[in-house]
């Protein structure tokens, strides 16, 4: 569904030096695929997700999706969000209903499916809140309804839980895997958060900065829904660790 080919990102900041911010990146995502992007902070993983979903232009290389070069953002199949991103002046049922609107969906049939959605996160009962009188997690829920509503295709979501305390990430991890195996979109999921990669991810891209590479493409071979206490699951995470260079090695050097 996204082919990415020989994709390059050099950036002109103005001073003398350039950034290569992404250098010949190259891969396949398939269509109903979840995909996480991991990797440390500068490595360019905003800078490819922006590129997929067209608010960047690459400097070198191309993308296809469903076979069509990318050269803008398609807001009718597109979904993305990084903060909250919501309309303090809207409820939680006019922010979620907003993408339906856009879209021209007439008023009683994007009632019903906003409320359909505020229920599948767990919000029934503020559906007439305003955002100031919500939690950040709550707030963050709003905003997947809202992500959701418009049945994306393909979902690019930029570290949407980075904000978040433990159990409410948790949380809204489990429920982004119900939804996602519910309805299957494309998912590309930017994070680095190495757990949180192995939790959702079918397969793991592993990035590495200076420039921006992809380093490996790791396939999390694990079921849904994850135990992050399974014996697997420590092991596919120590995997990670070990690509990241992250866990320290066994040999030992004295110095005297
Ligand atoms: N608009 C821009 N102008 C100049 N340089 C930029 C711009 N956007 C990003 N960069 C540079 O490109 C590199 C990659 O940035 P990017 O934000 O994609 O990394 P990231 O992996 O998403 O980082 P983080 O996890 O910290 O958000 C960095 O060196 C950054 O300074």
């Amino acid at each position: 569904m996204i082919v990415v080919q020989g994709v390059s990102k050099v950036y002109n900041s103005g001073r003398a030096e350039k950034i290569t911010a992404l250098r010949d990146i190259s891969l396949n995502i398939g269509s109903g695929e979840f995909a996480c992007i991991l990797g440390p902070s500068g490595c360019g993983k905003s800078t490819l997700l922006n590129i997929l979903a067209g608010f960047e232009r690459p400097s070198s290389g191309e993308v296809l999706i469903n076979g069509r070069p990318v050269t803008g953002s398609d807001p009718r199949n597109i979904a993305i969000f990084q903060s909250y991103g919501l309309f303090p002046w809207r409820t939680v049922l006019g922010n979620v209903g907003f993408g339906l609107e856009v879209k021209g969906v007439p008023r009683p049939e994007r009632e019903k499916r906003a409320r359909e959605m505020v229920r599948l996160v767990g919000l029934e009962g503020f559906e007439h809140h305003y955002p100031h009188e919500l939690s950040g997690g709550m707030q963050q829920r709003v905003a997947l309804a809202r992500a959701l509503a418009v049945e994306p295709e393909i979902l690019f979501l930029d570290e949407p839980f980075g904000a978040l305390d433990t159990f409410t990430r948790f949380r809204l991890q489990e429920e982004l895997i119900r939804l996602w195996l519910k309805r299957r979109p494309t998912i590309v999921f930017v994070t680095h958060d190495l757990e949180e990669a192995v939790y959702l991810a079918e397969r793991i891209i592993i990035m590495s900065p200076h420039p921006g590479r992809i380093k490996t493409i790791l396939p999390v071979p694990l079921g849904y829904p994850r135990d992050r206490t399974a014996y697997d699951f420590i092991k596919v995470r120590e995997q990670v660790y070990t690509e990241l260079k992250l866990k320290p090695t066994e040999e030992v050097e004295y110095y005297i």
